[in-house]
């Protein structure tokens, strides 16, 4: 229980930093932040989470199903934002409108066994369909892509907004936050350093060894092995496939991703609002790489991406996972944009054919 207070009391001394800097209620603009998936597994905890933000003046949380309870529960929490819940497909576009962030944790999640491309045929539909509702509703809003795969689901978004005429780079980003945080976690434990000093840039993108974390670039400086390091790769690329094995079906890691959602959309409304020197790293376009899309540094600003920062000195062992993980990366890129452009239609009798 006194770690509850102790957390509560982190948040108010947080809160009040943000207002000796000028980010309090006066000086804040309004902001609207769309959670899209809000009443599931990582939506739960992250409009909770979203809920204690005091960057946010309106919640809009949207689901397919059990909206309207979630979001009575978090409205009775005494923070600046107005709640609002919202279910159904007709209710998406009154969820959307005039929304400044959105984040989309929309679709199913891993069970062992599976890959995060497994989830394509389902997420893919799923995505689809809301960022049409975005381009519609609230095409200038910044959109968080959390749903999975990532490393596909973000073109995704970036096709159906080119196909809207909506498309501004600037505003797509895919969540990869959840993998600095376990590189920051891992890290920290290995190295013996505090961890909320510890800083860990990681690229690439979100699935198996496309996550690529630079622990040469780690700070604190400490003096590992490269066998270490080799493990300490392992265990980041592993992250999300150590929790879906731990929890045995149940589905795969919502606490600690409403946590990294949490982060990434803080950053984002800090950007938004002017707020200098914010970065993050996050799964962008990009022209880091020969590959359209990267995850690497970016700093945020009042459109989105103000700057894809690069990639910095790599070790051999870096420069090896790089060249290593781009063929997997520009198949999950293909495969995305493949999908929103090539509609394939199976008919009764199992045949396809595609637009
Ligand atoms: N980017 C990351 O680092 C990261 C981390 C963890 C999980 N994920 C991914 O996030 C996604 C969600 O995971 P979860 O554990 O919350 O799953 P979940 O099944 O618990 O919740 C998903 C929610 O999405 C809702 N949903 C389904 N179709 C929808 C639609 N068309 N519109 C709105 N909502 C819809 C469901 O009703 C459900 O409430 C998965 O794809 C998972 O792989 C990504
Ligand atoms: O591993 C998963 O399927 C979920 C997520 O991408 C994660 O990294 O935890």
């Amino acid at each position: 229980m006194s770690s509850l207070f102790r957390s509560i009391k982190t948040l108010k001394n947080s809160s009040s930093t943000l207002l000796r800097r000028g980010y309090g209620s006066e000086a804040v603009p309004d902001r609207k932040v769309a959670v899209l998936g809000a009443a599931g597994g990582i939506g739960q905890p992250l409009a909770l989470l979203m809920k204690l933000n005091p960057l946010v003046s309106s919640l809009s949380l949207y689901d397919i199903a059990n909206t309207p309870g979630v979001a009575a529960d978090v409205s009775h929490i005494n923070t600046r934002s107005e709640v609002k819940g919202y279910v159904g497909e007709e209710e998406l576009g009154k969820a959307l409108e005039g929304s400044d962030v959105v984040i989309i944790p929309a679709g199913v999640p891993r069970k062992p066994g599976m890959t995060r491309d497994d989830l394509f045929n389902i997420n893919a539909g799923i995505v689809k369909g809301l960022c049409e509702a975005i381009a519609k509703y609230c095409p200038n809003a910044l959109v968080n892509m959390i749903s999975n795969p990532v490393n596909s689901t973000v073109p995704i978004a970036a096709e159906v907004f080119k196909k809207a005429g909506t498309y501004d780079e600037k505003r797509l980003f895919g969540v990869t936050t959840l993998d600095v945080v376990r590189a920051k976690t891992f890290y920290a434990g290995k190295a013996k350093v505090p961890v909320a000093e510890v800083n860990v840039p990681v690229v690439g993108g979100h699935a198996g060894i496309t996550i690529l974390p630079l622990f040469s670039q780690a700070t604190p400086k400490a003096n590992l092995a490269d066998e270490e390091i080799q493990a300490l790769t392992k265990r980041t690329q592993d992250g999300g496939t150590e929790v879906v094995e731990a929890k045995a079906g149940k589905g795969s890691a919502t606490l600690s991703m409403a946590y990294a959602g949490a982060i990434f959309a803080d950053a984002c409304l800090k950007g938004l609002n002017g707020v200098p020197d914010v970065v993050e790293c996050s799964f962008v376009q990009s022209t880091v790489t020969e590959l359209p899309f990267f995850a690497s540094k970016v700093r945020l600003g009042k459109n989105g991406v103000e700057e894809v920062l690069g990639l910095g000195p790599l070790s051999d062992y870096e420069k090896e996972g790089l060249e290593k993980l781009k063929p997997e990366l520009l198949a999950s890129i293909e495969k995305g944009i493949k999908f929103t452009n090539n509609v394939v239609f199976i008919a009764a009798n199992g045949t396809g054919f595609s637009t």
